[in-house]
């Protein structure tokens, strides 16, 4: 394989037969996908389905009972995880800023940690990103309490992203956000999954969301993947009467959860 192929041929991230159990319950069975760069993956099923213990995998919050998952062609269980975290955008629906710290500085944490000689690079990685967001320069020195929850949402993603991670995994980030937010939110995402080539993992109850940000949608339930394809042959070729549903529910305007 030449370099390019390579780049489009190597999954990023790759579940290989994971399962994964809680007490009785089996939340994850058998469960296969392989990731390739610059893919923006959106995910949806129902509420329990397995969503997030899927994506915490990816970052080694979650460990699987049986099976692997390979990120950036490495074994996530044999991998230093604080490292890995650090390499990995998370952004989950409550953000999680760390609330005695102004927004410059919770955007600039990782980067500090790695960084920590060159402080002129963080302050202008910040700046870079905060205007990346469109988050006035004005609220840098806020902290998360003072900021609309919209403007949580951009500092969260901001601070993902400040790292240089080539891989962000979104825990339905635009959740409690109001409809004008989001969708102009879902915008500056679009543009940024374009404009930086990262690889996104995007978990949404709304399917509109998933139809319009993904590459490539995967529909779970009840632990495995029911479709897997581009946002219009999920739409025009439903490979089951669940997926059917979701399209009807979606022409509907019903959300999940
Ligand atoms: N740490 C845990 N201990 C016990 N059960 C858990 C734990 N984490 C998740 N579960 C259970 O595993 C199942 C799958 O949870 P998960 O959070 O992955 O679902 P989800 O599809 O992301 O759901 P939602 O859309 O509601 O966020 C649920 O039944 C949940 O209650």
């Amino acid at each position: 394989m030449n370099k390019t192929e390579e780049r489009v041929k190597t999954p990023v991230i790759c579940f290989d037969n994971v399962s994964k159990s809680y007490g009785d319950k089996q939340v994850l069975g058998q469960f296969h996908l392989s990731v390739r760069k610059g893919e923006f993956l959106t995910v949806i099923g129902p509420s329990g389905c397995g969503k997030t213990t899927m994506l915490k995998m990816i970052n080694g919050l979650t460990e699987p009972d049986s099976g692997s998952v390979w990120v950036r062609g490495v074994d996530v269980a044999h991998t230093d995880k604080i490292a890995l975290r650090r390499d990995i955008g998370y952004v989950i629906q409550y953000v999680g800023l760390f609330p005695h710290m102004t927004v410059r500085q919770n955007i600039a944490y990782v980067p500090t940690l790695l960084n920590k000689k060159n402080k002129q690079r963080t302050a202008r990685a910040v700046e870079h990103l905060v205007s990346c967001m469109e988050l006035d320069a004005g609220l840098l020195e806020r902290y998360p309490s003072e900021l609309s929850g919209g403007q949580q949402q951009r500092v969260g993603i901001a601070r993902a992203l400040a790292a240089g991670a080539d891989i962000l995994l979104l825990d339905e980030p635009l959740g409690a956000v109001d409809g004008v937010t989001r969708r102009k939110l879902q915008e500056e995402l679009r543009r940024l999954h374009k404009e930086l080539g990262i690889t996104a993992v995007f978990i949404t109850h709304d399917f509109h969301e998933a139809l319009t940000l993904g590459t490539r949608v995967v529909v779970m339930n009840e632990g495995t993947i029911v479709q897997d394809g581009a946002p219009k042959e999920i739409v025009e070729k439903p490979g089951s009467a669940f997926v059917s549903s979701l399209v009807e529910q979606m022409k509907a305007g019903y959300k999940f959860g």
